[in-house]
């Protein structure tokens, strides 16, 4: 069917990340993703999920009568109806994110999406299938996210982060820690030590709800 899209869950929780981080916001989990970053915490939504049509996406979001509409997955770039979903999201008068691994091209993402490019880090295991093409298209629009897995990772993200003059292209750089695989306050420590222009996040959904799926 032209107009489907395979789905894992909608639901509506507080954002646990990025520049919008605290406000309530409806997920749009898509399933499915051609990378296999070893911290993933998504992993449930790599397979099975419904075959769902875009009108009937777009009822289930207005039910909620949200400000903020989230689309992740899995890797959402990787079902081509992520395209028009994004774009009817934005129609509807939503502030429209869209999480993506940064390994398919962005370029023909609706602008009016804020795109959260994450870089993979050599310690996702999957630091080979960054597309750095994707950084010329960013704008103020969008931002940037590593997941730091270690002190080798931070290091390479503040040389990403110079090479590409990524505070220049993107609205926003986040450095979150991996999830347990970092401490958050040593992370903490290094960002305020070298004076970086980031943004600090945590994963505020897994402090409040321990990551249960679906919140
Ligand atoms: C599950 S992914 C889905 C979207 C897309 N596939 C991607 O990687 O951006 C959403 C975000 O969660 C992050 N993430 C996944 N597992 C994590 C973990 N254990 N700790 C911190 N962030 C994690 C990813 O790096 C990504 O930025
Ligand atoms: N509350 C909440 N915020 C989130 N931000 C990104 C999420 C994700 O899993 O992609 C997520 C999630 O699963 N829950
Ligand atoms: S790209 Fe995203 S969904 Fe895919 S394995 Fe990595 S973190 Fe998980
Ligand atoms: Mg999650």
């Amino acid at each position: 069917m032209q107009d489907t899209l395979r789905i894992t869950e909608v639901f509506y929780s507080l954002q646990g990340e990025t520049r919008t981080a605290g406000l309530p916001t409806v997920f749009v989990r898509l399933t499915g993703c051609p990378l296999r970053c070893q911290y993933c915490d998504s992993a449930y939504a790599f397979s099975g999920g419904t075959l769902r049509t875009l009108d009937d996406i777009l009822e289930q979001v207005a039910g909620f009568r949200p400000r903020y509409v989230c689309v992740t997955g899995g890797e959402p770039l990787a079902q081509p109806n992520a395209l028009p979903l994004l774009e009817r999201l934005c129609d509807a008068g939503y502030e429209v994110s869209l999480e993506t691994s940064g390994a398919l091209d962005i370029s023909r993402v609706d602008t009016r999406v804020s795109r959260v490019v994450d870089l993979k880090t050599p310690g996702s295991e999957e630091v080979q299938r960054n597309r750095y093409e994707n950084i010329e298209h960013l704008t103020s629009n969008d931002q940037v996210k590593f997941v730091i897995c270690s002190r080798e990772d931070y290091d390479w993200a503040v040389s990403k982060l110079i090479q590409y003059n990524l505070e220049e292209r993107a609205g926003e750089v986040l450095f979150s820690p991996s999830h347990h695989q970092v401490g958050a306050s040593d992370l903490a420590d290094w960002i305020v030590a070298d004076n970086l222009p980031v943004r600090f996040q945590l994963q505020l959904h897994k402090l409040l709800w321990n990551d249960e799926p679906g919140r």
